[in-house]
């Protein structure tokens, strides 16, 4: 028997690929600590799902690192680089090499799904008209959704194709990480399982790196190369979800382990505490 080894940022000795790095991260609103020390790393190419009970931080951890909330103190790097030390072009030219999507899809409601995929080209590019239509219709085929969707509004679609729209536009500038929160919320099962292949085969066709918040344990069992867990400000777990379901941590035990994950649970995905897969 293996007892598996979590660690607290993911990081395993010799292990140094990781694309983000987030050291000792201290956040917080007035009175209110939100990181308490936060250590992270997100390796190149995986899919590392973010997880913690509700209002703990996931979303402001996101920003953080997006540079939309700002830190108190510890250090966050990007592709190696410190973002604090970056000058403003430095910092632009950074945020073309990540895509976002944000909670509710944010959708322009008045343009439509071509001008909003558009919208991120024609502000960092100098395309022409004929070279940005024939790279919309590439992002609106690549996340599944049918040429006529370019030419419609927001509010002329379903939940599922306002995800796969905002995904498209996420991946304008052909990002090489996504940060995607709580991409399946609202998308019914079936919707939310299509949703996750998405991302599984764009990973893998792109090289995508891929930093989702979910509370989906679906998507975690299913497109999720590793798990980070948040809790009172720090990272209280970080490795695969076999790791994660023989933790012992009482939230990762009642989250993993509670009723709807027993539901979720066939009897292949069901692992013992203190057993990992082979
Ligand atoms: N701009 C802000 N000003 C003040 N407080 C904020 C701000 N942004 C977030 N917070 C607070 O920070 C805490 C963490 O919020 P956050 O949205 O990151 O939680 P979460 O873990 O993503 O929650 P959920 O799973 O419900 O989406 C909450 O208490 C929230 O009220």
């Amino acid at each position: 028997m293996t007892t598996p080894h979590l660690s607290l940022n993911g990081q395993e000795p010799g292990q140094s690929d990781a694309i983000i790095r987030v050291r000792d991260l201290v956040v917080g609103f007035g009175h209110r600590t939100v990181m308490k020390g936060l250590d992270l790393d997100i390796r190149r190419g995986e899919i590392l799902g973010f997880v913690g009970p509700s209002g703990q931080g996931k979303s402001v951890l996101t920003r953080t690192i997006l540079g939309l909330v700002p830190k108190r103190s510890g250090t966050i790097e990007i592709f190696g680089e410190d973002v604090d030390g970056l000058t403003v072009a430095r910092r632009r030219q950074l945020e073309q090499r990540w895509g976002v999507l944000f909670q509710q899809g944010a959708l322009f409601s008045g343009l439509t799904v071509k001008q909003n995929i558009q919208m991120p080209m024609r502000e960092h590019l100098k395309l022409s008209e004929r070279l940005l239509d024939e790279f919309a219709r590439l992002k609106i085929e690549m996340v599944g959704l049918k040429p006529d969707a370019a030419d419609k509004y927001p509010s002329e679609l379903s939940g599922g194709m306002i995800k796969r729209a905002a995904l498209a536009r996420s991946l304008a500038l052909d990002p090489e990480i996504l940060f995607l929160d709580e991409p399946t919320s609202g998308l019914d099962p079936i919707g939310a399982g299509e949703f996750d292949d998405l991302v599984s085969t764009l990973k893998k066709t792109l090289g995508l790196t891929v930093f989702m918040v979910t509370h989906d344990l679906d998507s975690l069992y299913t497109a999720c190369d590793r798990i980070a867990a948040l809790g009172d400000g720090r990272i209280i777990a970080a490795g695969t979800i076999e790791e994660m379901l023989a933790s012992d941590h009482p939230w990762l035990r009642s989250y993993f382990h509670g009723k709807r994950a027993r539901a979720l649970t066939t009897p292949a995905q069901a692992v013992p505490p203190g057993y990992a897969h082979a």
